[in-house]
């Protein structure tokens, strides 16, 4: 596709987008453009309404009876098993529960218990802090291991060679720079170490087409309330490769994670398969919103996913680079998730003074403007939009009055 160079041909493009009718199915903010999908996804359209019925009538009125009724008991696997088309798994291999940090915790452990002669956890110093605070917490359990971080992927084979790491936890898409890894190679060259590979899919997953099972990933995380649009603080997911489920062992051993739950037995004997990684029951409200959203996803083609946010993000690049401004996310479609970061040393500022033009995005430190773009319901003109306001933004100096430099306790 060209890129467009005037606004008129970017509604052209939104005239004809196979992704365009999607749009309506969510509640967007008005006057807004939100470019800040990849931390906070929007509401869906249906979502109150099957949150109403959550409430009113399976709590409301089905009251206990509902874990049977309703299929409660079932939804970590139920929602697992609609989850997993959005990342190339099958049904059976993805549960939904607990938060990343958490799902990423029970992971790690079961993975060093699997390779118990290595004692290193080897992340990226760049990588999402929890997921290294994560790695940090597990490897203080095990005498002798230890969570080392690689500076740059290019140390990776340097500290593969030494032959003691256990597992490899890395970020498809990096949360700040929107770099994009090569799954399938990485993957493959963790393997021929001996080493287990976990992935971060939080900004991957409902971003672009992504296959556990050709990859031959060993497990992976991934959470619902960004790309997927679940809601706030909605539950995480968590995927296990089948060929794992007869020998892995997580140590958050829980009553729903046993094998008959009901039958109150006083020793614990895990269910086979994914359902081993359950410890309690998500918050069953929470779950609502990701019901709903899914049944918005099960209509989408993430093929067309992928090439929309391409054309959005090259977009939105090329428009910021003829600002002058230092685009960060990779040019090469191949190495870029859906999310555009610009350094700027005044990025917080600016940022604030984008959201007050109704354009919202994020700042991470030091010195990242960050953008999500989340083809669903992202057009294209407000691709042109947010880089006109950008435009103004900095050719004004706005940015500079005192109350867009004071920060709050969330960025
Ligand atoms: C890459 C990545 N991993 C993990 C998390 C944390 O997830 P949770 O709050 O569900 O533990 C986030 C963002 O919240 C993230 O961006
Ligand atoms: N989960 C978040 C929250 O509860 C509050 C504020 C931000 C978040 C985020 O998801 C941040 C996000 N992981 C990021 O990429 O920065």
């Amino acid at each position: 596709m060209t890129v467009p160079t005037t606004r008129e041909q970017c509604a052209a493009l939104d005239a004809a987008d196979p992704l365009g009718p999607l749009r309506k199915e969510f509640t967007l903010p008005a006057d807004a453009v939100y470019l800040d999908g990849n931390s906070l996804g929007v509401l869906p359209v249906r979502t109150p309404e099957v949150v109403r019925r959550t409430v009113e009538e399976e709590w409301g009125q089905g009251l206990i009876t509902s874990w049977n009724a309703a299929g409660w008991t079932e939804l970590p696997h139920t929602l697992g098993d609609r989850i997993a088309p959005l990342v190339g798994a099958a049904a059976g291999e993805v549960l939904v529960c607990d938060s990343v940090s958490v799902n990423l915790f029970k992971i790690l452990t079961a993975a060093l218990r699997m390779r118990p002669g290595r004692r290193t956890v080897l992340g990226e110093r760049d990588t999402f802090p929890t997921d290294l605070y994560i790695a940090e917490g597990v490897t203080g359990l095990f005498d002798g291991a230890r969570s080392v971080l690689l500076g740059s992927l290019d140390e990776l084979d340097e500290q593969l060679a030494g032959g003691d790491v256990a597992v490899v936890l890395l970020s498809h898409v990096d949360y700040r720079t929107g770099v994009l890894l090569d799954m399938a190679e990485i993957t493959e060259r963790v393997h021929r170490a001996g080493a287990l590979m976990v992935w971060d899919l939080c900004h991957s997953a409902g971003a672009l087409p992504i296959d556990l099972t050709a990859c031959q990933v060993d497990f992976a995380v991934g959470c619902t309330y960004k790309y997927l649009n679940a809601g706030p603080c909605a539950p995480g997911f968590l995927y296990a490769a089948p060929r794992h489920h007869a020998a892995v062992r997580q140590p958050l051993t829980g009553w729903f994670g046993h094998a008959e739950p009901f039958s109150f037995k006083p020793e614990y004997r895990p269910t086979e398969g994914i359902g081993q990684f359950l410890t309690s029951f998500p918050p069953l409200l929470a779950l609502a919103g990701l019901r709903a959203t899914l049944e918005i996803w099960e209509q989408v083609d993430l093929a067309q996913v992928r090439a929309k946010s391409l054309a959005l993000t090259e977009l939105f690049m090329g428009r910021c680079a003829q600002l002058g401004l230092e685009v960060v996310t990779p040019a090469e479609p191949e190495r870029r998730g859906s999310q555009v970061a610009l350094r700027h040393p005044d990025g917080f500022p600016v940022v604030q003074a984008l959201i007050e033009r109704g354009v919202i995005g994020d700042f991470r430190a030091p010195d990242l403007m960050r953008f999500g773009f989340t083809p669903l319901y992202t057009s294209y003109t407000d691709a042109w939009d947010a880089a006109e306001a950008l435009r103004e933004v900095l050719a004004s100096g706005e940015w500079q009055a005192e109350r867009f430099h004071r920060r709050g306790a969330v960025t």
